[in-house]
Order: C-alpha cells, then sequence, then structure tokens
C-alpha cells in the first residue's frame, strides 16, 4: 500500500529534524530510504534514479528559503520532485460532456461508470448512463443496479450484441443528461476487434472525453495499457483503480504519468463513493503526512453549499450535540468519514473506529434521541444523568442503551477534535503549504 511508501517517506524525514545544516550523509540516507519505498511501490527504477540524483543535488546545492529549516528545506525538495512524478493535474469541468469510458476486463470500468455519474451527481449536475458493455454477461445488471442505487438513468440492452447500436439509442433517450457516461466492454487483452469498436464508439459519441481505467496493481505495466489506448482514442484522462489493494499504486501513477496521460480519479475501494479526485499536490502532500486541504476544502465547500455548517468548526471550539449532528450531516455529504479524515493534517492522532461508524440509519435515529433532549442537554451532555437518560429514551422510544451509545460516541468525538486541535497547533498548515507550493 502506499501508506507504506508514506510512513518510509515521514521516517526518513525525522532523521533531518533538528539538524542546522544540511549533511550530505543524512542526505543520502533519506534517499535511499525513498528508493527503496519506491521501488517497493514499483515505480520504475529508472525514474526513481532520476528523481534520487535531483533530490540530493537540489538539497546540497540549493540555499533553504528563508526561515525555513533543514527538514523543511528537504521536504520541499522531495514534495516537488514526487509531484513532478506524478505528471499533470487534469481539469474536471462541470459543464456539459459525454465521456467515454475504455479499459481491459476486470479493471474495475463498470464499478467506477458508477462512482463517477456519483461524483458529478454530487456537484448537482443530471447524469446518465449508457451500457455500452455488450461482452461481459451481466454487465447490464452490475451497472443498472448500481445506477438505481443513486437515481441515474441507465440506458441498455441486454440482449442486443452491437454495442454501436446500443449506443445509437442510447443516446436519442438520454437527452436531458448534462453529463453522459457511456461504459463500454472489456477484454482480457488489447485486441483489434476491442480497439475498432471503441474508435467507432468514439466517432458516434462524439465524446468529451475519454477516459482509461486501469488496475493499480499493473503497477509499471500499466504504461503499455495507456500507450495503446491513448494512440487508438487519445485519452485524455486515466481513472486508477484499486488503490486500496496493492502495493503497486506508486508504480501505475508514474507509468501513466510518464506517458503524459493526466490521471483524474483514483479508485480507492469497493463502494460508490470510492473516488478521489487526482490532484498531484494534494496526494503528495498526503503521502508526506501534511495534509490534503486542498481536496478537502474543495469537499467542504460542496456540503457547505446546501446546510449552512461551519466543517472548519470540526478543528475549533466548543463542541455540543448540536455541533455534532451538524458535522455528521455535512461530512456524510462530503462522502465516507474515513476519507475525510485521512485529508486532514492529523499527524499522528488516532482516531477510534467507531468514529467513521455513523451510517445514514444511525443518524435517523440519533435525530430522533436529540429531538427528545431539551436545550440545556443538547448543548452540554454532561448534565444528562440516569433518570434524564430514561426521561430521554422514552420519549424518544428508543432503549437507555441507546442513548447512551450517543453520548459516548459524543465523547469519544469531542477526544478525537482535542487530539487535532492539539496536532494542528504545532504549526501553521496554511503557511507551510503555501511555501510547499512555492506560492511564498
Ligand atoms: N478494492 C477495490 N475494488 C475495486 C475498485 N474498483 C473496482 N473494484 C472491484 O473490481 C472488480 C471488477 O470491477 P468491474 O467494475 O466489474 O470491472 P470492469 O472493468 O467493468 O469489468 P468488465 O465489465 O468485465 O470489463 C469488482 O469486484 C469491483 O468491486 C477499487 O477502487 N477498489
Amino acid at each position: 500500500m502506499l501508506d507504506r511508501l508514506g510512513s518510509s517517506l515521514k521516517d526518513a524525514l525525522k532523521k533531518l529534524a533538528g539538524k542546522t545544516v544540511v549533511d550530505r550523509a543524512a542526505v543520502e540516507e533519506l534517499v535511499k530510504d525513498l528508493q527503496r519505498a519506491l521501488i517497493q511501490s514499483d515505480v520504475n527504477v529508472k525514474l526513481v534514479m532520476n528523481l534520487s540524483q535531483a533530490i540530493k543535488t537540489r538539497s546540497l546545492e540549493e540555499e533553504p528559503l528563508k526561515g525555513m529549516g533543514v527538514r523543511e528545506h528537504v521536504l520541499r525538495i522531495v514534495y516537488q520532485e514526487l509531484v513532478g512524478l506524478m505528471g499533470p493535474e487534469v481539469e474536471v469541468t462541470l459543464g456539459q460532456q459525454t465521456i467515454l469510458m475504455a479499459g481491459l476486463q476486470g479493471s474495475g470500468k463498470t464499478t467506477t461508470t458508477a462512482k463517477l455519474a456519483r461524483y458529478f451527481q454530487r456537484k448537482g449536475l443530471r447524469v446518465a448512463v449508457i451500457c455500452g458493455d455488450t461482452f461481459r454477461p451481466g454487465a447490464y445488471q452490475q451497472i443498472s443496479t448500481l445506477c438505481q442505487k443513486i437515481n441515474v438513468p441507465c440506458f441498455g440492452d441486454p440482449n442486443e450484441t452491437d454495442a454501436v447500436k446500443i449506443v445509437t439509442k442510447g443516446l436519442k433517450s438520454v437527452g436531458q443528461a448534462e453529463v453522459l457516461i457511456i461504459d463500454t466492454q472489456g477484454r482480457h487483452a488489447l485486441e483489434e476487434g476491442l480497439i475498432q469498436e471503441i474508435v467507432d464508439l468514439n466517432t458516434l459519441s462524439k465524446a468529451t472525453h475519454r477516459w482509461l481505467v486501469i488496475d493499480a496493481a499493473l503497477g509499471q505495466q500499466a504504461s503499455e495499457q495507456a500507450r495503446r489506448f491513448h494512440q487508438a482514442i487519445d485519452i485524455d484522462g486515466v481513472i486508477i483503480t484499486k488503490m486500496d489493494g496493492t502495493a503497486k499504486g506508486g508504480g501505475a501513477l508514474s507509468a501513466v504519468a510518464e506517458t503524459k496521460s493526466g490521471i483524474v480519479f483514483i479508485g480507492s475501494g469497493e463502494t460508490i463513493e470510492d473516488l478521489e479526485r487526482f490532484d498531484p499536490d494534494g496526494f503528495i502532500s498526503r503521502l508526506l503526512g501534511m495534509g490534503d486541504l486542498k481536496a478537502l476544502v474543495e469537499r467542504a465547500e460542496e456540503a457547505i453549499t446546501t446546510e449552512d455548517v461551519d466543517v472548519n468548526s470540526m478543528l475549533r471550539g466548543k463542541f455540543t450535540l448540536r455541533d455534532m449532528y451538524k458535522q455528521l450531516e455535512a461530512v456524510n455529504k462530503m462522502g465516507p468519514l474515513k476519507q475525510i479524515m485521512s485529508m486532514l493534517p492529523l499527524g499522528n492522532v488516532d482516531i477510534p473506529n467507531d468514529v467513521y461508524e455513523v451510517t445514514g440509519t444511525k443518524m435517523v435515529r440519533y435525530r430522533i434521541i436529540m429531538d427528545s433532549m431539551t436545550n440545556e442537554e443538547l448543548d452540554d451532555p454532561a448534565v444528562i444523568g440516569s433518570s434524564r437518560m430514561h426521561r430521554i429514551a422514552t420519549g424518544a422510544g428508543a432503549s437507555p442503551d441507546e442513548v447512551r451509545e450517543l453520548l459516548r460516541y459524543h465523547k469519544t468525538m469531542q477526544r478525537a477534535l482535542k487530539g487535532m486541535r492539539g496536532a494542528g497547533g504545532k504549526f501553521n498548515m496554511q503557511r507551510m503549504m503555501k511555501r510547499f507550493s512555492g506560492k511564498q
């Protein structure tokens, strides 16, 4: 997993803490750790060597920026070089568009089609899907079930074997959509027939984007696929899936970046929400334990448009039951809590697992229980003793255990937030990010 790469890097950088001059031995040691981590992650050896050389030379020859310690100086260079390895950032527009999905069988194309539908839906766009996968039995069933769950129209015909016919019909029937996503068939290998079909579908649909789905487990080999599809239909974005299940993610990312096909998203799990925008800066910041503030802010803004909730209050001030509920609601809109937490600059703070385990159904129960509390109790849950607990439970048609669970949850979260505030207080994150991105 990339976590391992991240933790090796963090360990390596720790060794530079407290140093006052950039010493060659320490930089060489760091570069060695970095090489090991990158090669374990299946990054091409030549790329690793070029990167190591650049880091060594720059760390020793460049003057640290004003006010920057040795660790920050080297960290900044490591950060910039790693960002360079990840290729350019690809823009995702929110206007009218048709996205043609390409990829080999099992790459995660169908799942990713549904994840993308969800992504654009969250952005407030009308989305529709056409299932042009006529090769794999059950493909239509799979995508239409996923689309049904999120209320996105899905056009397909499991009895039709000609993808061109399906897409022709589909294009007529989904006229209203702002974002149209066309899933296509995958095969085991890059056969001529597969390539020809995708070329035809591309012409027919006049696709605005052609996005290629690649399994991260391919590691370095991802570049071959990227190259072949790129030649055929001019791929303008790559989505790397299953980043959660492989140690080769770094290899796949760098290999694809090297072909100059930008990476648009990464898939990080099996559920429909497990899709993240790939932005090289944010990705590397997270890897280096600096927190992906950019991605967090993007998501927070999205959630706040519909609800008057200050997500930043998660990190400061008083934390009442009402705050907790509002924040859970906001966070639920942003996506899975675990992902949000991983974007925060938390350093070594351990978040207890139960903090993540609040589902929609539980939230409804919490709401009902909170409705039978008084304002005093909502503002200061510490006043809730055993008799109040029973009164609240009776009023809500719940058991005292459920009330207890809600209060326990509030306490755990309160504690976790205190920890975060502590971790965040050590340095000014925004200033640091500005410095690292060179936007002093
Ligand atoms: N862990 C994990 N699993 C994923 C991810 N994306 C897809 N999968 C799983 O990978 C498997 C294959 O995904 P599909 O979407 O069915 O693959 P496909 O590329 O559409 O396959 P064809 O339709 O045969 O071309 C499924 O079991 C998915 O749940 C991901 O990001 N992480």
